[in-house]
């Protein structure tokens, strides 16, 4: 490592809107540096998109970070990718990986231009004040219009088109001229050797035998295996059990050098240890933390219950090991998956909540993510003087012809302060597209709005968000009850405006669901102390009167006297049984 000084350095990373082709330019550029051997052509398997359900999906969920060593002019470079997520819900991971970087490749597809997502990470890496190399990808496709995006992307994002690399990642046509790029315009990582050693983690990793290991850049000084460090954040001291670099796996190097990037275990064992945006350093020479780095801010609540109850310590380890690696918001379908594939948990997960705010009459206020503890507004004796929730800016883009569809969705989800634009300035009108920007209720789009979003356009539209705040709102708890019984996991925080919609769609759908029982149970939908929907499941009844046949009336009769009479008593101590497919049924929405 020591033969990498500084200005052979580069830390750079891919930004790109989803499907853009990220992950297949990082395989081309890992291929071409022979990090990883060529594939046999026709094969598209993605190193870096390592879990099953990135796979699956075709997203990069985890950031995956890897080292490459290419020669121009006669010189050895060290170029560190770190590889930064593509989903729409993880901005914030993306954040924190530029914070390594000191350049980013802006990967736009040469087909479908500009999207909502190109825009917000070009906001980020261009805040963070990183070199961006404007990348045309796929102009290997018939649909490719790589001169018009090029002019979308100069009138969008300033880029001179002189500077926009044109290349296909599938065939490699143009990657060479990516990594000369990168050379060339992005500077060395600054650097003091003789400082006190200072490293910045942003990403960490789980391994079975070694614990927690942490992605890190050295800011300043050299790190050794054996060092004793400390996190600036926790105070905790640490012996360096093995250094190395991503190579694209784990290569012990033994030390890593200024302005390097590499991975360190020293047998950090709880996953809350490790602090993403933390600082390490070595006992004894203490140093400033890195400035200015957020920490995460959970924005998306649910309850998660396995279905065997006798399964909670295995479900309670599983999400340790699970959030050790994904502390962001995660996408709620994406940490069920992930939690069902890779620890085999079968579980059931609460409709999500966001968190909301209450402010008392005394001044004081908190935040109430579970929806049992929500007040209830119509006490008149309640001590609440407010509510709040949180909001967000959302950015849409979408072709001129969804524009109607785009607009009813977002007014049928509270948003207000719509505004819209159109992305290609001067171009014929017929393929024109919009930007439109609304702020909306974080709790709005948390379950399916992105769904809706995509089948309303066929596709076409793409969507992005960032935190606005928090809102006054008109909110209520809404409590099912079976029986008389309120069901916990299945209360809701509604808007007032949404109440009487949204209780008569979930008795509705848990009337559907619900088995029938041996009596009668009213599922309702209610309020403070207000029914707001009612349906009833009427019994299942055993034929008493089967047996008896012509025409004895009042035998008939009395039987069936009797059997309601058995009926009162069952359902005065009767529960409901709500089988797991019931909620796993009216959860998925
Ligand atoms: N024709 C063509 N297809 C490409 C090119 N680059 C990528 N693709 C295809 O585009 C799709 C998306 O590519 P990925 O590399 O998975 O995209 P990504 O940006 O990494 O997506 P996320 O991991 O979800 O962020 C895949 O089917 C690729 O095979 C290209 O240059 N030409």
């Amino acid at each position: 490592m020591e033969e990498f000084p500084l200005d052979v350095i580069r830390n750079f990373s891919i930004i790109a809107h989803i499907d853009h082709g990220k992950s297949t330019l990082a395989d081309r550029l890992l291929e071409l540096t022979g990090t990883i051997k060529k594939k046999e052509t026709g094969k598209n398997e993605q190193v870096l998109d390592k879990l099953k359900v990135e796979r699956e999906r075709g997203i990069t969920v985890k950031a995956q970070t890897a080292s490459m060593v290419h020669s121009s002019n006669g010189k050895s470079h060290l170029l560190n990718l770190i590889d930064t997520p593509g989903h729409v819900d993880f901005a914030w991971e993306v954040s924190r990986s530029l914070a390594a970087c000191q350049g980013a490749l802006l990967l736009v597809d040469a087909s479908q231009g500009v999207q909502a997502q190109s825009i917000s990470v070009f906001h980020i890496a261009k805040e963070r004040g990183l070199t961006i190399i404007p990348v045309l990808n796929k102009i290997d496709l018939p649909a490719a219009q790589p001169e018009r995006i090029a002019a979308q992307m100069q009138s969008t994002f300033g880029i001179n088109p002189a500077d926009i690399l044109s290349i296909s990642a599938k065939t490699g046509k143009g990657v060479e001229s990516v990594l000369q790029a990168v050379i060339d315009r992005i500077p060395a990582p600054q650097s003091d050797k003789n400082a006190p050693a200072k490293a910045f983690l942003f990403d960490s990793l789980y391994d079975r035998y070694r614990g927690v290991i942490s992605l890190v850049n050295i800011q300043n000084g050299i790190l050794r295996k054996g060092d004793k460090i400390a996190s600036c954040h926790t105070r905790k001291k640490y012996e360096i059990a093995e250094i190395g670099i991503m190579y694209p796996e784990e290569v012990s190097t033994d030390i890593l050098c200024p302005g390097q990037v590499g991975y360190i275990a020293c047998n950090m064992k709880e996953s809350s240890e490790a602090h993403i945006g933390d600082t390490l350093h070595r006992v004894g020479e203490p140093v400033p933390p890195m400035p200015g780095f957020k920490p995460s801010k959970a924005m998306v609540y649910a309850g998660i219950f396995p279905v065997d109850s006798s399964d909670f310590p295995k479900l309670e380890e599983s999400i340790k090991r699970l959030t050790l690696t994904d502390r962001s918001t995660l996408h709620m379908d994406v940490f069920r998956q992930r939690l069902e594939d890779e620890y085999d948990a079968n579980i059931i997960i609460t409709a999500p909540t966001v968190p909301y705010k209450v402010l008392y009459r005394d001044g004081t206020e908190k935040f109430i993510s579970n929806p049992t503890e929500f007040p209830d507004m119509s006490d008149s004796t309640t001590k609440v003087s407010e509510i709040q929730e949180p909001i967000v800016k959302a950015s849409i883009i979408v072709p001129e012809e969804y524009f109607g569809d785009m607009m009813e969705l977002c007014y049928s989800r509270r948003a207000e302060e719509l505004d819209h634009r159109y992305l290609d300035a001067g171009s014929d009108a017929s393929s024109s597209r919009i930007i439109l920007t609304c702020v909306i209720p974080l709790s709005e789009i948390v379950t399916d709005f992105f769904d809706q979003l995509k089948s309303r356009s066929s596709g076409f539209a793409s969507f992005d968000y960032e935190d606005a705040g928090y809102q006054k709102s008109d909110l209520a708890k809404m409590v099912f009850l079976l029986n008389g019984k309120p069901v916990d996991a299945l209360a809701l925080i509604v808007h007032r405006s949404a109440q009487d919609t949204i209780g008569r769609a979930w008795v509705k759908k848990l009337h559907k669901v619900i088995p029938r029982q041996l009596f009668e149970v009213p599922i309702q939908a209610a309020i403070g102390k207000k029914v707001i929907a009612r349906e009833t499941l009427s019994a299942n009844r055993a034929d008493v009167t089967a047996g008896l046949y012509g025409g004895h009336y009042e035998r008939k009769l009395k039987h069936l006297e009797n059997q309601k009479e058995g009926k009162k008593r069952l359902k005065r101590i009767g529960t409901v049984d709500l089988p797991q497919e019931a909620f796993f049924d009216i959860l998925k929405r």
